[in-house]
């Protein structure tokens, strides 16, 4: 025979209908018997006919008491148990909430007890090594909540802003081993806390470490440099690197600075290189001629004392001789070794000319050698289009200039040009013009100005003029005359054959002994800047 459908709902507020029309206490015994009362069910618990006091509750009967189903299922949720995390927890509890309608609730019930019995009986978690031994929180790693979404941040940066970044090793595993706890969402927030507080305090000293061990390779590298520049000897031009090696290093210490500072040093040593090779092979051809002239004047000498002995005992037989054929003899040897003689010195002349011939090819090669060098260490620091020097000149020539102005007590200035409405121009007259006018530019300035005067291109259309031996006044008095001379001077529109007329506007402004370029370069700037607002076509001096 089929059963009836029950619907659930309807016997639920049945039950409660039934419990207040009977006057019975709405204790969730009576609630539960009434329920399988009315749904046909065998009663598991008798209806407490008698109003609720706090005895009847200790007498639910045995099996399922629900008030100590309450307590232990509290407990077991805030006890952290090994193996299982609060997400399974809340999905059993999800699960079995969603079979309550079809299972009655009697037997939801037996299966909740079943539930919260099979919790109790899993060991605590052992807490995570260096976390304190208290209570443990746990995370509430439930995806779709706040705190789900911190874990995700959370572990989230440890593997994509800090993992990657690690370079000590002890740091790294440290990180891995917290990604892992943290990724692991039954860990217990407490241990995470003190692991994730060690791993900080372990960060900042490892940090401490590194910044002490660049200041100490600082130190050395400044030691080094220093003696570098006595140990390279009265070489300007070696001495001037190394201090803009020094200077680089002391701006600030970053990638771009280290990495022109390891150029300059790598042209250093090349240039030391060849410097030495040249040295070597003078040495060697002077070494070579000096071997020879000694051994060929041995020689001559050796000869010249045979010749000697045989002349003495030719003279001692002639002494001696009456006959007129000995006598023609004896001068016929004398006249034979006279004549070996000179040919033996004669021979020693070709032979000492033939090596001095040597010593001047190797000279002049080795001369060659290191005009090639220089030709091609100037051409590394110059401009391809103007000839002017490069930033890399700049460096060089800048280092080189403070140095001199420094020891010598001389001023030295310097002037930032940019060229007025260059874009319009280019497009006007087109870019092959615009290059002309910057060619025309460099050639003025070396025309006009000191032949110690540097020019150096350092952007596009901007140029930074080194003055030594001038002062702000001066170098403002020079810049102004070329710019005249600029505004003024003949270029013609390739199109129309028209005169064009081309300006800059320009900063100045004396270097300060000790000063570093970066820091000059922003005062010179700053000037431009003003020259520029000001309507273009003018020189500004810049603020102290
Ligand atoms: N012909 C030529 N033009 C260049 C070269 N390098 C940069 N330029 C141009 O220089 C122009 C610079 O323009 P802007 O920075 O706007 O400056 P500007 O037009 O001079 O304006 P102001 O400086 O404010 O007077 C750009 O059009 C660049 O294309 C180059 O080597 N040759």
């Amino acid at each position: 025979m089929d059963q009836p459908t029950i619907n659930v709902a309807e016997i639920a507020r049945q039950t409660l209908r039934q419990l207040a029309s009977r006057g019975l206490p709405p204790t969730p015994e009576n609630y539960a018997a009434l329920f399988a009362e009315l749904s046909g069910s065998r009663p598991e618990h008798a209806v407490s006919r008698a109003p609720r006091d706090r005895t009847s509750e200790a007498a639910a009967p045995a099996g399922l008491e629900l008030g100590r189903l309450v307590l232990d299922l509290l407990h077991e949720w805030e006890r952290s148990q090994a193996g299982l995390s609060q997400l399974h927890k809340r999905q059993a509890l999800a699960n079995l909430a969603a079979k309550a309608p079809a299972m009655g609730v009697l037997p939801w019930l037996a299966s909740l007890a079943d539930l919260v019995q099979h919790w109790a009986a899993l060991p605590a978690r052992q807490p995570l090594s260096g976390a304190e031994p208290s209570e443990p929180a746990p995370l509430d790693a439930a995806e779709g909540g706040a705190a789900g979404a911190w874990r995700r941040l959370w572990t989230q940066s440890l593997r994509y802003g800090l993992l990657p970044y690690c370079r000590d090793e002890s740091i790294k595993a440290r990180a891995r081993e917290l990604l892992a706890a943290s990724e692991d969402g039954s860990a217990d927030l407490d241990a995470l806390t003190a692991q994730a507080r060690e791993l900080w305090i372990h960060w900042e000293r490892v940090q401490e470490e590194t910044a002490s061990v660049v200041e100490g390779l600082m130190g050395l590298v400044d030691l080094m440099l220093d003696h570098l520049v006595d140990w390279l000897g009265p070489d300007d031009r070696a001495a001037a690197q190394v201090q803009l090696i020094h200077g680089l290093l002391h701006e600030a210490l970053n990638p771009e600075h280290i990495d022109r500072a390891r150029e300059v040093f790598k042209e250093l040593v090349y240039q030391q290189g060849v410097a030495k090779k040249s040295g070597d092979d003078a040495r060697e051809a002077a070494k070579a001629l000096i071997s020879l002239v000694v051994r060929s004047l041995a020689e001559f000498a050796d000869q010249s004392a045979r010749t000697n002995e045989s002349l003495a005992q030719d003279l001692a037989r002639l002494e001696q001789s009456e006959d007129w054929d000995e006598i023609r003899s004896i001068v016929q040897d004398v006249l034979l070794r006279g004549r070996e003689l000179h040919s033996g010195s004669a021979a020693l002349g070709a032979q000492l000319e033939q090596a001095r011939q040597e010593a001047a090819a190797a000279q002049a090669r080795i001369e060659a050698l290191e005009q090639e060098l220089q030709q091609a260490s100037v051409k590394l620091q110059e401009d391809p289009l103007t000839g002017a020097l490069n930033r890399r000149g700049l460096d060089q020539a800048f280092a080189r200039e403070t140095a001199r102005a420094a020891r010598s007590g001389t001023p030295l200035s310097v002037a930032l040009l940019d060229l007025d409405h260059f874009k319009a121009i280019n497009d006007h007259y087109g870019h092959d013009f615009g290059d002309q006018v910057l060619r025309a530019l460099v050639d003025l300035s070396r025309r006009l100005m000191r032949p110690t005067d540097l020019i150096a291109r350092i952007g596009g259309e901007e140029f930074l003029i080194l003055l030594p031996d001038a002062d702000a006044a001066r170098a403002h008095r020079a810049l102004s005359r070329l710019l005249q001379a600029f505004r003024t001077q003949r270029l013609t529109d390739p199109g129309t054959g028209r005169r064009v007329e081309v300006s800059f506007s320009a900063g100045v402004a004396e270097w300060c002994v000790g000063e570093s370029f970066t820091h000059l370069y922003r005062r010179v700037d700053a000037a431009l800047l003003r020259a520029k607002a000001a309507g273009r076509q003018r020189v500004e001096l810049a603020e102290p």
